[in-house]
This record gives structure tokens, C-alpha cells and sequence, in this order.
């Protein structure tokens, strides 16, 4: 099954899903002197193929935010507790091209019936797991994107980030899943991406440290845009 947000990403060679969270539970505001439709412009320029936006209200978001990033013609991955066809259906409506299905919060059934009603919707079912029994047994659609999430969603990112999670689950979750897989959240650093490029993802999500820190976020997804496409024959 084709879908716009699935093969952009497959086709890039710089597979950065660049996220806009406009505060951070750990960092505070990300957005204060910038703009949500700036923002989307200045990771289009770094050459991220796809977006993604925090809509949930604990972190300062909102649906209006899709339509204004899916404005650069990209993408755009909606994250938020989505429960329900009907949140599937607001999330297109509001421009999306991926909708996050978050195993913590879902039975498994329920998100392999949710993953089947994106895709219907032509949207790409974005499915992310934290644990090995999230992922024992998971057989999704073809179609569907696998994420391990880094972070524990449960402490709401008061963790420090890291890669750990992604390198404990990566084996596991390529023996239930065919289609990509992507590392997200906590990677705080391009060298993080260089790392789960190592490991083996097939791509890399971050928000907070896009927007935090001394440089632009133009500046900074050219970071770990540049890392993303590092060759590492050499490190293998
Ligand atoms: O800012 P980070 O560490 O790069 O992480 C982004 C993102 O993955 C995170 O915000 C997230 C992960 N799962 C979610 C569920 C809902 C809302 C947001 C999320």
C-alpha cells in the first residue's frame, strides 16, 4: 500500500523527520522567537523530506499547525493520542499524511485495526512502540512505519534521551516488521543519528533538539540532516 508520508521517506536518502513541538515538558517553550510556518520552511530548506508536529495540548499544540506545515508541500506526521477512527478522520481533515499510533496506550488489536483505517484514509499508520512486549507479536500492514521510541512516554520526556532503547529493541523489531523502521525521540545530537544509522534504522525522528540550542533550526537540521547521510561502510 502506497502512501504520500511512507514513500517520501523511503525515497530519501536523508530519512530526518523533522518535528515541530512547540514547548517541551523538559526544555520549556521551543517557539518563542520563531514561527510554526518559519519553522517548517527552515527544515523544507535543510532538505527534510518529511515533518511531524506535537498537536497535543501538554505540548503547547494544535490541529491549525498541520495545515500551516503541510503548506511546504511535505508530509506531515500528526503526534498525539490518537485513540479512535474518528481521531483518524480529524487528523486528515486537518492535512496530515501519517497519523502516530502509540502502542503504550493501545491494545494490539487496536492498533492493528487503527493501522488498517489509515491506510484506508490514505494515511500512513506511524506505530510506536517503548518495550519488547509491545512488540512480541506485532504483525502490522504493509505500509505501516515502525518507530521505537527512545523516551518512556509515561515519565512525559523528563528523561535525558539516548539511544538505548532503539539499540535494545532494534533485532526485535526487524524480525516482526518488514516495512521501515524508524529510531524516535531523545536523539539530542547528529552523532545520535550516526548511531542509529549504525544500528541500522531506516530513519530518524526528532523534535527538541531541532529547536533548542544555539543555532537556527535551519542550521541545526542541516546537522543532522548531514549526519543521516553519513556513509558507514567504514564503521562497520
Ligand atoms: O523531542 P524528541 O525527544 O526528539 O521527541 C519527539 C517525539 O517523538 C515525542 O514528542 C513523542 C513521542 N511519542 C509521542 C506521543 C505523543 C506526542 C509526542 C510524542
Amino acid at each position: 500500500m502506497s502512501t504520500k508520508f511512507y514513500d517520501a521517506l523511503a525515497r530519501a536518502g536523508s530519512a530526518l523527520i523533522a518535528e515541530i513541538k512547540p514547548s517541551s515538558p523538559k526544555v520549556g517553550p521551543l517557539l518563542a522567537t520563531t514561527s510554526v510556518a518559519a519553522v517548517a520552511r527552515e527544515y523544507q530548506m535543510a532538505g527534510a523530506p518529511c515533518l511531524s508536529v506535537t498537536t497535543g495540548a501538554w505540548h503547547g499544540g494544535n490541529l491549525a499547525m498541520i495545515s500551516e506545515m503541510a503548506r511546504t508541500g511535505l508530509p506531515v506526521l500528526r503526534k498525539d493520542f490518537i485513540t479512535s477512527k474518528r481521531h483518524l478522520e480529524d487528523t486528515r481533515d486537518a492535512g496530515a499524511s501519517a497519523a502516530l499510533l502509540t502502542c503504550t496506550l493501545l491494545r494490539k488489536a487496536d492498533v492493528i485495526r487503527l493501522a488498517q483505517d489509515a491506510l484506508a484514509m490514505q494515511l500512513t499508520p506511524f506505530v510506536e512502540v517503548a518495550s519488547a512486549a509491545e512488540l512480541d507479536g506485532l504483525k502490522l500492514p504493509d505500509g505501516a512505519i515502525l518507530a521505537i521510541n527512545n523516551r518512556d512516554i509515561r515519565s512525559k520526556e523528563t528523561d535525558d534521551g539516548g539511544i538505548e532503547t532503539g539499540r535494545a529493541l532494534y533485532a526485535a523489531a526487524r524480525s516482526v516488521h518488514d516495512g521501515l523502521l524508524i529510531s524516535a525521540s531523545g536523539l539530542l545530537v547528529p552523532e545520535d543519528v550516526k548511531i542509529a544509522k549504525v544500528i541500522g534504522f531506516d530513519g530518524y525522528l526528532v523534535g527538541t533538539a531541532l529547536l533548542s540550542g544555539p543555532h537556527s533550526p535551519f542550521e541545526t537540521a542541516c546537522r543532522f540532516i548531514e549526519a543521516a547521510n553519513t556513509k558507514i561502510e567504514a564503521a562497520e
